[in-house]
C-alpha cells in the first residue's frame, strides 16, 4: 500500500472535488516533510476528524531567511510517503516550486501583529512565507479542516489569522507539541545536531517546564526568567534569542499572570536553532 502522490494544483482539485461528490469532510496537513511522530500525531487527528486527509509536502523557499538553513533542510519524499501509508492518510500533495510559485508570482501575505516579535523578529520575512504559502495550500486545497502542531505556537497564531482574515472557511485545529522520553520536542532539525548537542538540547523543555512552574506557583516574572536563561546558557546553549511569557489566547507581551499564558523561547545550539514553548497556569487554576 502506498499514498497516491500529487504534484500539480489542478490534479489535486480534481481530486479534492471527486471526494466532494461523495460528501466527504477533508482536512490537510501542512508539513515541510522529513516526516516524525509530531507530523505523524497530526495525520492521526486529522483522520479522527475527517473523511479524507491530505499531507501537503513543501518546502517553501518564501520562509526561509537563511540561505544555508534552507540548503541543509531535509528532503526524504520517499521515505515520508512510506511512514503515511499505514497510518491510511489518503494523500500526499508535493508540488514543485515552480508549480507553487509560477514565473510572474508576486504576490505576499503579510500578518501584522502576531508575526511581529519572537520568531518574527529574528526571522525577518518568515511569517510573510508562511503566511503565503499556507494561503495558497488551503485554496488549493478546499480542506475544511487543517492542523497545526503548538510546537510552532507563533504559526498557529498566524494562520488562525489569516484564515479569519481573508474568510477562508477552513477550521484551524491545534495539535500538542509531541516530545522525545527526555522532554526534547521532536522537530526535523534535530537531526543536525551533533550527539553531543543531541544529549544537551532536552535542557531547553526542562528549564522552560521548571520557569511555568515556578511562574504558576508565583515567581516574579524576572527571577524565573533570568534563571532559565542561565540554566539554558549552563546546559551548553550558545545563545538565547527570546524567552517570554505571552498571553495563550493572542500573544500579547503579559508581565502578570493574569490570563493563560505560554512561555515561548528560541536558542541556538551550535549552529541549529531550537525552539520550545510550554502552559503556563496560575497554580490556582491548575
Ligand atoms: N514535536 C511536534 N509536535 C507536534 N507538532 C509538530 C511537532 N513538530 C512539528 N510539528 C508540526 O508539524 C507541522 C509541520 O512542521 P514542519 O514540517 O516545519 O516540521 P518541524 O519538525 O517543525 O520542522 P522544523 O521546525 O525543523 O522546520 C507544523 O504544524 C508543526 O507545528
Ligand atoms: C506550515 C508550513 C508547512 C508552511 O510551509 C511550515 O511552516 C511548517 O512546516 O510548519
Ligand atoms: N516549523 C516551522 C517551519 C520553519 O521553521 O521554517
Amino acid at each position: 500500500m502506498s499514498v497516491p502522490i500529487l504534484r500539480t494544483v489542478a490534479a489535486l482539485r480534481a481530486r479534492v472535488a471527486s471526494w466532494r461528490q461523495g460528501g466527504a469532510r477533508v482536512a490537510v496537513v501542512p508539513t515541510m516533510g522529513a516526516l516524525h511522530e509530531g507530523h505523524l500525531s497530526l495525520v492521526r487527528a486529522a483522520l479522527e476528524q475527517a473523511d479524507r486527509v491530505i499531507v501537503t509536502l513543501f518546502v517553501n523557499p518564501r520562509q526561509f531567511n537563511n540561505p544555508a538553513d534552507l540548503a541543509a533542510y531535509p528532503r526524504t519524499e520517499r521515505e515520508d510517503a512510506a511512514k503515511l501509508a499505514p497510518l491510511g492518510a489518503h494523500l500526499l500533495y508535493a508540488p514543485d516550486v515552480g508549480e507553487m510559485y509560477p514565473p510572474g508570482f508576486a504576490t505576499t501575505v503579510s500578518v501584522a501583529g502576531v508575526s511581529e516579535g519572537l520568531c518574527g523578529a529574528h526571522r525577518p520575512g518568515h511569517f510573510d512565507g508562511v503566511a503565503t504559502v499556507v494561503a495558497k495550500l488551503f485554496l488549493q486545497t478546499g480542506a475544511d479542516l487543517a492542523f497545526f502542531g503548538e510546537k510552532d505556537f507563533q504559526q498557529l497564531h498566524v494562520v488562525r489569522r489569516l484564515a479569519r482574515d481573508l474568510d477562508i472557511p477552513i477550521e484551524i485545529i491545534a495539535c500538542p507539541t509531541v516530545r522525545e522520553a527526555d522532554g526534547l520536542a521532536l522537530s526535523s532539525r534535530n537531526v543536525r545536531l551533533t550527539a553531543q548537542e543531541r544529549q544537551m538540547a532536552p535542557k531547553l523543555a526542562e528549564s522552560l517546564f521548571r520557569a511555568a512552574g515556578q511562574l504558576g506557583a508565583g515567581a516574579a516574572f524576572s527571577q524565573a526568567l533570568a534563571e532559565a536563561e542561565e540554566a539554558i546558557l549552563a546546559a551548553g546553549f550558545a545563545r538565547v534569542e527570546y524567552l517570554e511569557v505571552r498571553s495563550e489566547a493572542d500573544l500579547a507581551p503579559m508581565e502578570r499572570l493574569d490570563r493563560p499564558a505560554r512561555l515561548l523561547a528560541a536558542a541556538w545550539l551550535g549552529e541549529t536553532r531550537l525552539i520550545d514553548n510550554v502552559r503556563v497556569r496560575p497554580a490556582s487554576a491548575a
